[in-house]
């Protein structure tokens, strides 16, 4: 079990800092199966989890849509057969902030 995934979310609101870079790399050592795509130049986190069905990914997306919602920070979740692909960075600042990096470990958690 990763520290990160013992945190709690702290309230984020438009205009906290992004993560710093030291920070971020110093923290992605705890989520080795982590990507940091940018798109339209918000930095994300990326994890593509993979499943034997259809019925099996469904399950773990309606874990991680539940994880999110008791946490109220949400990814994006892209359900298809054997695949989930969950992505978390932070709407209101554009970018990444630490709980993002809180929620990967803790989505990790649910899948080991
Ligand atoms: C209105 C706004 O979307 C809410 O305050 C919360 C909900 N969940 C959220 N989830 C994520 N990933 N980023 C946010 O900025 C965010 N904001």
């Amino acid at each position: 079990m990763s520290e990160l995934s013992t945190l709690k979310c702290e309230a984020c609101q438009a205009g906290a800092p992004q993560i710093e870079e030291q920070e971020l790399a110093q923290l992605m050592r705890e989520l080795p199966d982590w990507a940091v795509p940018v798109r339209a130049g918000v930095m994300q986190l990326e994890r593509v989890y993979t499943f034997k069905n259809f019925k099996l990914a469904w399950a773990f997306a309606n874990q991680v849509a539940e994880l999110a919602e008791a946490e109220f920070h949400h990814p994006g979740i892209l359900l298809e057969w054997g695949k989930v692909t969950v992505t978390w960075w932070t709407h209101a600042i554009g970018g990444l902030h630490k709980n993002d990096l809180i929620m990967a470990a803790k989505t990790d958690a649910l899948f080991s």
